[in-house]
């Protein structure tokens, strides 16, 4: 070979080394070779420069080679080479090498071996390739994969990835055990693969929405395939959605189940009210929960009474007081119950029957208050209206007898402490019953609560009112004084009072009316009696005042007891007497001027079959009291006709009339007239013959009526009279009105006609008015000649009196009739 062609040879070489060396620095990768025969090495620029040697410094053996791999892998490597160097067999490792300077470095190392043409193996060969940054990527990629790997297997949900196309690519094991597949099963498969069309479209549609945005999406719903209600969250990423299932079938049945109570509570007609315990200031509790029953009943919306105490609607310290009992026996048995007074918005009350449960976190700490209320007002409303009729009379709104009783008890109780002497009223209104049977009871009812107010006027608020039934009032005074003497004064100041106050006429449906009263009084002091004798006390002492002629006061005395006993006594007799017919009618004459008899007085006797002829004065006002007047006088009256029956058929008899006594309580039954009528048809009388005397009292009210009624009787035909005239209550101004045939000068006033001026004048005025009125004039009670010569001089010309005969029983007054009287005519 020529030095040119050498030269051109090594150049070459050179240039191929260089290429070479350039090719292997740039792929990152050195070759070596090991001579088999020699042990050899041989390594490029590029080996070196992997295996870090310094410049000038390579490796010339195999254990040179060895060396530089990390100690624990030299073995491999050496078993590597050896093997390859006698077997021919290659190898491909990724081992560390150790670096001076910078550590250790990856590399990967191949080799194999170089056979000649015999397949004897000269040499084994290969290449070292700096692998640290793909090792360390590798490396990170791995330990990111065991770190994800990690958190997926620990998070407690389900997990899953799905690709582009919504197919399972991963699956963890919560979401295995969820949707109750396997990865296995599920790897590669559409979501909504196993559900229900709706659900399937549903999630096609939510999923698809977050793929496009790239946005998450949430949704829950039933998933009928694992009958569960899950929680759907997904999360969209480059290769498609990161997805999380939680199993919120718990919390949508307690919250259906909250929703179903809440609509149930808030349905119920029943208040309830939860309040957290003692978390409101002051350690109270706080309202948290109010149903709409609530809302309605007390006129506060949610906002005004949530995080308030119950407190606000309470009145104070008697709900305090019920709710510190009702916090006791929570204690005890965790529930308890009261009635209360609740304040609505507006301040009005209301009542409320209250349950209170007490919620519990253990066995000493009280949570919340459970309260519900229901609403009582109707119920309290009525109870309150049965205690008020237990107690009060419902026409005057005054205590009844019981409450009298109780009260009138407390009070002697309390003048035995204090000395204090009180007194008692038994007031009894006069002819109520009357005027309550003809004017009706609504009249009656409305002077009864005339009467309450004007009463209740009369005294302290402190002093009791009571109506006993009837017209029956009682009014209870005490504190009058400890000294006995100024306490009566002071009684009988106030009943007076009372008396002329009630005397005062009434004004009713426009009319008035005079109601007198009768007033029983007895004073108390101490316990010395007890309520019930008190009040018969008074009750007696109020009949004693009935007895003296009604419209005045009496004070209780011992002895009234024995009359009262006997006026009842005469009561139940009356009635039998009636039923055994023991009344007779005995007749007084009345003589005219010329001393003619013209007519007799019936009046009525009661032949009691013990105590021989009883007069009217003894049962008459017993009678009117028992409304036993009414059948009595029916059968005088009868009686009377028939009389006139039986004088009609003789000359001396025919024209005389029969005048009968009427009593107030009788004019005014409703049926009076057709009472007189029905007795006049029934004998066929002539009604001129029947003579009414009606009394003046009839006059005190109802004027109208009492004209009208009249009228009623004059067209019947009968004659009236007017009795004890003078005495009473006729204005002369309406006497006029009266359709009247005569006039009865009573007989006080004849006593003493002769002596006192009085009633000498009167009896003038008497007589001038009737002949001014162009009606008759009887002088009733005349005993002497002179008084009938007084009164004929004055021009009455009519006569009555035990001067001409006493009343007789009928056989007697027969027998007089057919005799002439005592010549009576006017002397002088
Ligand atoms: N409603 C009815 N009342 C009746 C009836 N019968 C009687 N009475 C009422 O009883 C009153 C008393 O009656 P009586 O005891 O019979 O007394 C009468 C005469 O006896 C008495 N009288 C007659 N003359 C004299 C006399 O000269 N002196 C004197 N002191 N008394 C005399 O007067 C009574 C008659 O009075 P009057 O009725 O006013 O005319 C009696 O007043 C009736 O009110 C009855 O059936 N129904």
């Amino acid at each position: 070979m020529t030095q040119g062609r050498e030269e051109s040879l090594g150049k070459a070489l050179h240039e191929s080394e260089s290429r070479l060396n350039l090719t292997e620095h740039t792929a990152g990768v050195g070759t070596w070779s090991v001579n088999t025969t020699s042990g050899q090495v041989q390594h490029s620029d590029e080996y070196g420069s992997i295996l870090g040697l310094q410049a000038g410094e390579s490796v010339h053996d195999l254990a040179g080679m060895v060396r530089r791999y990390k100690p624990e892998l030299r073995k491999v490597i050496h078993e590597r080479l050896e093997q390859c160097a006698q077997t021919g067999e290659a190898f491909d490792e990724e081992l560390q090498v150790l670096v001076p300077g910078t550590g250790t470095k990856w590399v990967r190392t191949v080799g194999n071996a170089v056979r000649n043409g015999e397949g004897q193996i000269l040499r084994i060969q290969g290449a070292v390739q700096d692998i640290t940054v793909q090792k360390q990527a590798q490396q990170e990629t791995m330990r990111l994969a065991m770190r994800l790997t990690t958190t997926l297997a620990s998070i407690k949900e389900a997990f899953v990835t799905l690709d582009r196309q919504c197919c399972f690519t991963y699956l963890n094991q919560e979401s295995e055990r969820l949707l109750q597949k396997t990865t296995a099963e599920l790897l590669g498969q559409e979501i909504w693969q196993d559900f229900n069309t709706v659900l399937a479209q549903r999630l096609r549609v939510q999923l698809g929405h977050a793929l496009k945005t790239n946005r998450q999406v949430e949704l829950e719903d039933f998933f009928p395939l694992i009958g569960k209600w899950l929680e759907v969250r997904a999360y969209p990423f480059t290769e498609g959605l990161a997805v999380y299932f939680r199993d919120v079938t718990e919390r949508r049945r307690s919250q259906e189940h909250q929703m179903l109570l809440e609509t149930s509570v808030a349905r119920l007609n029943d208040i309830v009210a939860i309040a957290e315990a003692g978390s409101g200031p002051d350690d109270e509790p706080r309202m948290v929960f109010v149903n709409d029953a609530f809302e309605k009943k007390t006129g506060y919306n949610r906002e005004e009474v949530l995080g308030k105490s119950p407190r606000m609607l309470l009145e104070l310290d008697p709900a305090k007081l019920k709710l510190l009992e009702m916090a006791k026996g929570l204690q005890q048995t965790r529930q308890a119950r009261t009635e209360l007074k609740v304040f609505r918005k507006t301040g009005t009350p209301f009542w409320v029957e209250l349950e209170v449960v007490s919620v519990q976190a253990s066995a000493d700490e009280v949570t919340h208050w459970v309260a519900v209320g229901r609403d009582i007002t109707h119920r309290k409303g009525a109870e309150e209206m049965i205690r008020h009729l237990a107690f009060y009379d419902p026409l005057t709104d005054l205590p009844n007898r019981q409450l009298l009783l109780d009260r009138l008890q407390k009070a002697l109780s309390q003048s035995a402490r204090t000395g204090q002497h009180g007194a008692l009223m038994f007031i009894d209104l006069d002819n109520f019953k009357i005027l309550n049977d003809t004017l009706g009871h609504h009249v009656g009812d409305q002077l009864l609560q005339q009467v309450a107010q004007r009463l209740k006027k009369s005294v302290r608020k402190t002093d009791t009112v009571a109506r006993l039934g009837g017209d029956e009032f009682v009014v209870m005074v005490d504190d009058l004084s400890t000294d006995p003497d100024a306490a009566a004064s002071k009684s009988r100041a106030l009943s007076e009072k009372v008396l002329t106050m009630l005397r005062e006429p009434f004004r009713i449906a426009g009319h008035q009316h005079f109601a007198t009263p009768s007033i029983g009084v007895t004073t108390f002091s101490g316990n010395q009696s007890d309520v019930s004798e008190l009040l018969k006390q008074a009750d007696l002492a109020m009949y004693q005042a009935k007895a003296l002629g009604r419209n005045t006061l009496c004070y209780f005395a011992p002895d009234m007891l024995a009359t009262v006993t006997a006026n009842a006594a005469v009561g139940i007799a009356l009635r039998e007497g009636l039923r055994e017919k023991q009344f007779v009618v005995h007749y007084q004459p009345q003589v005219n001027l010329q001393g003619l008899v013209t007519g007799v007085e019936a009046l009525v006797r009661w032949n009691h079959p013990e105590k021989g002829l009883v007069m009217p004065a003894a049962f008459i006002p017993v009678a009117e009291d028992t409304g036993l007047i009414l059948p009595l006088g029916m059968w005088v009256l009868e009686t009377a006709c028939e009389q006139l029956v039986a004088w009609a058929d003789s000359a001396e008899t025919a024209n005389l009339s029969i005048a009968v006594n009427v009593s107030a309580y009788q004019f005014r039954h409703p049926n009076f007239v057709d009472m007189v009528m029905s007795a006049i048809k029934r004998t066929g009388i002539r009604p001129q013959g029947l003579k009414l005397e009606l009394t003046e009292s009839l006059l005190a009210d109802r004027m109208e009526i009492t004209i009208q009624k009249m009228g009623m009787l004059k067209d019947l035909g009968v004659t009236l009279a007017l009795d004890d005239f003078g005495v009473g209550y006729s204005s002369l101004s309406c006497l006029k009105r009266l359709p009247l045939d005569q006039l009865k000068i009573d007989k006080d006033f004849v006593a003493d006609v002769l002596t006192d001026p009085n009633d000498a004048a009167i009896s003038r005025a008497i007589i001038a008015l009737a002949q001014s009125l162009n009606l008759q004039v009887v002088a009733e009670g005349v005993e002497t000649q002179e008084q009938r010569d007084f009164l004929a001089n004055q021009g009455c010309d009519q006569f009555q009196g035990y001067l001409f005969a006493p009343a007789l029983p009928l056989e007697a007054l027969e027998l007089l009739l057919r005799k002439p009287l005592a010549d009576t005519t006017v002397t002088g």
